[in-house]
């Protein structure tokens, strides 16, 4: 060959070469692992929301190709990488002799999928192993780490449950909680409630929903119990659009907690009521189930859009408009105003694990200012006498308690209306000494799973447990 052949088969070579991330999925499964790694870099590296990342229009292509049942399978083993984050790093800490350099992503998120699998799933050792190697050996940047991988993914399958042998449940839940929120949590609430917090977040919970009537009707046919009101914990997780009722329109999904703020409201009937910061609608609409006259503001496009399907399936009409609600002005002011304000989300870390590794203590406080301003511009919207009902899904005091301790300083147009335990169904350790709502993952911790049915049996305490909530009644003087 001359030497200009060579030379272009050597280029031609290099063009040839697997560009990162192309590995070829031949083995069963293996097309599974390498998008499971891939949403979970987005997650962790990125930032980026997990609902987005497995919506199966929107996520990564490596995803969206997958059958129904291997996106099941990412979906699994990625929310258990994140529940488990922490001690799965725990255990590669104490099994791993040299630490491989941090900026070899590929590596760190292939061997958290395949930990996830070996210590916390119900899949062969060996195939969660041996897919892992694979999969490093396929890929450029981490052929290097295939023996090590291979080395420390088996340490791990003899090694890694007795790791935690001596450690107690606590201790374990709170190895998955980053620092930053951990403290955050202790110092509001102190060690016990932290403590079983984080081990709420350990587990998925089952869905509940709130019934536009009917409550124990509802329950009955869909195997579960009565909350409060019309709020029912269902026995069941997963695909909602085959539950009987759904089409119908007779209920739709909102957790306990979530459902309080607006039976926080009292009797809104016939009242003209502004829901601020509104999809997907699930406050709206309990609005107007409970016959409010509901002009409902989102900024967002896409999820107004969502809203209006949300509120069509519930054959339900209110006034929708597109706004930004620190620019908007309503012709006349309201009886009442609604503001479920944006927040970091930390409360929902029970369906939602990727919020404590995509949210920071920066956001939080970015967020907490930025809900200060929107209640002093909600306020603005109220006629004198008017009831401001301020929520947010955050467990931080600081986008809730301290929001509110601030605006009673320096608002005097705001009055504060102090809740009682009547207001919450009797459940006085939901109020706090502020007056304001607080719940935390760990309340509701003694809901009597239903009686088993012939569905899949489920860890019963996938039946305890609310999420994180505020929320705060102020009267417009
Ligand atoms: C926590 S969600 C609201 C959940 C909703 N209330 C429910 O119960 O289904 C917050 C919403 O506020 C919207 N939002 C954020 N900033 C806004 C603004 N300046 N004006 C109007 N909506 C806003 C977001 O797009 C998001 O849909």
């Amino acid at each position: 060959m001359s030497a200009s052949a060579k030379s272009n088969a050597k280029r031609s070579n290099q063009r040839c070469k697997p560009r990162a991330s192309v590995a070829t999925p031949d083995k069963p499964g293996l097309a599974a692992r390498v998008a499971a790694a891939q949403v979970l870099t987005r997650v962790i590296d990125d930032k980026r929301g997990l609902d987005g990342l497995l919506d199966t229009r929107h996520g990564p292509q490596a995803y969206r190709d997958l059958s129904e049942q291997d996106q099941g399978l990412v979906r699994a083993i990625v929310t258990t990488a994140l529940r488990h984050r922490g001690e799965i790093d725990y255990a590669f800490d104490r099994l791993m002799d040299r630490k491989p350099p941090k900026k070899a992503r590929h590596l760190h998120h292939t061997l958290h999928v395949a930990a996830a699998q070996i210590l916390f799933m119900d899949v062969p050792e060996s195939a969660a192993v041996d897919l892992a190697v694979t999969s490093l050996s396929q890929e450029p940047r981490s052929v290097r780490f295939s023996s090590l991988g291979n080395a420390v993914l088996r340490r791990m399958a003899r090694e890694g449950g007795k790791l935690f042998s001596r450690m107690d449940a606590g201790a374990r839940a709170k190895l998955n909680m980053p620092p930053w929120l951990w403290s955050r949590l202790k110092k509001g609430y102190g060690q016990e409630r932290a403590e079983k917090s984080a081990l709420m977040h350990m587990i998925e919970p089952v869905l509940d929903i709130t019934v536009k009537e009917n409550p124990e009707n509802w329950a009955e046919k869909l195997g579960g119990v009565v909350l409060a009101g019309n709020s029912i914990r269902t026995g069941r997780k997963g695909s909602i659009s085959e539950w009987e009722g759904y089409e119908d329109g007779a209920w739709w999904v909102q957790d306990f907690a979530a459902h309080l703020p607006v039976h926080l409201m009292g009797n809104v009937a016939g009242k003209r009521v502004l829901d601020l910061c509104a999809a997907p609608g699930g406050k709206t609409a309990q609005l107007i189930a409970a016959g409010a006259n509901v002009t409902a503001v989102e900024q967002s496009h896409d999820r107004l859009e969502r809203l209006a399907l949300n509120l069509k399936r519930l054959g339900m009409g209110a006034d929708l408009v597109q706004a930004d609600m620190m620019e908007w002005q309503p012709a006349l002011p309201f009886d009442c105003v609604l503001l479920d304000a944006p927040c970091s989300s930390t409360g929902t870390i029970r369906r939602h694990p990727d919020v404590q590794w995509t949210k920071s203590k920066e956001d939080v406080a970015a967020l907490a200012e930025l809900q200060a301003a929107m209640v002093r511009r909600a306020a603005d919207f109220l006629q004198p006498g008017g009831q401001l009902l301020f929520s947010n899904c955050s467990i931080d005091r600081t986008e809730g308690e301290d929001v509110v301790a601030a605006l009673i300083k320096d608002m005097p147009s705001l009055k504060l209306q102090p809740f009682s335990a009547d207001d919450v169904f009797g459940r006085a350790e939901l109020v706090n000494g502020q007056g304001t709502v607080r719940t935390l993952p760990c309340h509701l911790d003694q809901v009597e799973p239903p009686e088993a049915g012939d569905g899949e049996a489920l860890d019963p305490r996938a039946y305890q447990g609310m999420d994180g909530f505020f929320a705060a009644r102020f009267e417009r003087i």
